[in-house]
């Protein structure tokens, strides 16, 4: 590495990856995120996003290839597995599944205090990233007593408390109405992270990320400006992408 020069926040090389009953759901994928960038993953159904989000953070080792994390090579030793699941910030579709105990303020401490943060300096980790989603008067509530979109909130609060590296979001506008939807938006487009965004959500990526990557058949097949691949009608039909009636994208 350069002296000075930062390492990208995410740089994927060449992985392949086969589940154990054989299917090859990676084929050799290529996928460097700069740190500040924000760029969506773009595919249909089983083109294999979920494959490649899971290798990430070490839930799935590759077959072959490396993926690597801020300059640190996801292994499989348990220290490294350790820094970078606190390095990548997995926000899952279905915030129930990141909130579980008694009160909000209580699930966004967890991660942290895991790390070995206590008293003031854990107290404003967790007012950071509540502050951060907008949910700051909500500490004291049970996440269960909340609105789906304030849990999704809450679930990237969680993440945000670690001080990850990347933040990687799968399908973070489903579910949610207009407003919330929009009021998700502004709040991602505000935090200074490197984001990865996994969504079917066209307009969504065209509203927050400048790049988008599509993956089809375990391959990246285009790699550009979201507004070029937007207007790229042939290309988007030929990977099961649409946007909805009479969205135009600009
Ligand atoms: N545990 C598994 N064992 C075998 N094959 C699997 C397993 N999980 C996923 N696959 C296959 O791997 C391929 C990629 O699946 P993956 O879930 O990564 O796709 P995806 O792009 O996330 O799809 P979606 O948009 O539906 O979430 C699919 O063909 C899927 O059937």
């Amino acid at each position: 590495m350069i002296p000075g020069v930062q390492p990208p926040s995410l740089d994927v090389r060449g992985v392949r990856y086969a589940y154990p009953d054989g299917h090859v759901a990676l084929h050799g994928v290529d996928l460097t995120v700069p740190r500040g960038d924000r760029v969506a993953l773009l595919g249909p159904n089983g083109a294999g996003k979920t494959t490649l989000v899971l290798h990430l953070n070490g839930i799935l080792t590759p077959t072959e290839g490396t993926v690597t994390v801020g300059g640190l090579a996801v292994g499989t030793d348990r220290a490294t597995l350790a820094e970078v699941r606190r390095r990548v910030g997995i926000v899952f579709q279905d915030p129930d599944d990141q909130l579980f105990l008694p009160t909000v303020a209580e699930d966004v401490a967890f991660g942290p205090a895991n790390l070995g943060l206590r008293g003031a300096e854990l107290t404003a980790r967790v007012d950071e990233a509540l502050a951060a989603v907008g949910m700051s008067e909500h500490r004291d509530r049970a996440p269960h007593h909340l609105s789906f979109g304030q849990r999704r909130r809450v679930a990237v609060a969680t993440v945000l408390a670690m001080h990850p590296e990347i933040l990687v979001l799968d399908e973070p506008s489903s579910n949610l109405d207009p407003a919330a939807r929009r009021e998700l938006a502004e709040i991602l487009r505000g935090l200074p992270v490197t984001l990865l965004m996994v969504t079917h959500d066209l307009p969504y990526a065209l509203e927050l990320c400048d790049r988008s990557v599509i993956l089809d058949g375990g391959r990246i097949v285009a790699d550009a400006p979201t507004s070029d691949i937007l207007t790229d009608e042939t290309l988007l039909k030929t990977h099961r992408l649409e946007l909805p009636y009479g969205f135009t994208p600009r």
